[in-house]
């Protein structure tokens, strides 16, 4: 798909390469982001698994009116996510020593703000696709509340990551194994070290070389 970052290069280990410096390196603390269907658990849970750290979906922090809201085909709004992305931005916090892989759609900047405003050190995987990959997977998508109709609104309100943010999109027409590949390529390509926890980390372009 054009406009999408082309493959990099896969790696048969994802966990962190060792650095040049002397500082240690930290684990890796990811969100990966992307609208209804675009393969958050799947590849999210599979790059916990490759990076050896725990892994948790934002769709188990939902409380209950949220779900009842989503399953009735009626978007979730600002109000209904605020509480939703602090409850994750505290699970990221909790994880910033071990490590860990959280799927969250995290759909705008300032979603995206909340989630790692004590956690600067996390990064950003954005799986990202057409419209109609997206709404097929979601409907093709047995036992979910998520209904397919919703996937338009998720779109629209879409931001896509920004260049001070630190993260990586990748196209989601690809499998999961190639999707976890890239993603752990582009971790290992600049991993933060823990003197990086807790304060800003360097600012990265999208494909996480220093800027
Ligand atoms: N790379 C992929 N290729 C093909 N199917 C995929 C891929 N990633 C996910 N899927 C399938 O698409 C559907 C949606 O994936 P899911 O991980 O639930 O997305 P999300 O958590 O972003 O809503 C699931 O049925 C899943 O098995
Ligand atoms: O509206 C939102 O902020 C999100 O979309 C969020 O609510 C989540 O995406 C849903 O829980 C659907 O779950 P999936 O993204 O796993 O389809």
């Amino acid at each position: 798909m054009s406009g999408v970052p082309s493959p990099e290069p896969s790696t048969p280990d994802a966990r962190p390469a060792p650095s040049h410096s002397s500082a240690p390196t930290a684990p890796p603390l990811v969100v990966v982001m992307g609208v209804s269907g675009s393969g958050k658990t799947t590849v999210g849970a599979a790059l916990a698994q490759r990076l050896h750290v725990p892994f948790a979906d934002a769709d188990d922090f939902h409380p209950e009116a949220n779900i009842a809201k989503m399953s009735a085909g009626v978007p979730l709004d600002d109000d209904d996510r605020w509480p939703w992305l602090a409850a994750i931005a505290d699970w990221l916090v909790e994880h910033r020593e071990s490590g860990g892989v959280a799927s969250c759609s995290a759909l705008k900047r300032a979603y995206r703000d909340v989630l790692v405003a004590d956690t600067p050190q996390a990064r950003f995987v954005h799986l990202h696709g057409d419209r109609a990959v997206l709404a097929a997977r979601v409907a093709g998508r047995p036992g979910h509340f998520m209904p397919a109709a919703l996937v338009d609104s998720q779109f629209a309100t879409l931001e896509p990551l920004q260049p001070d943010e630190q993260g990586t999109t990748l196209d989601v027409d690809q499998s999961v194994d190639t999707l976890v590949d890239q993603s752990a390529a582009y971790l290992a390509d600049a991993p933060a070290s823990r003197a990086d926890a807790g304060a800003p980390a360097p600012r990265t372009d999208q494909k996480g070389s220093p800027a």
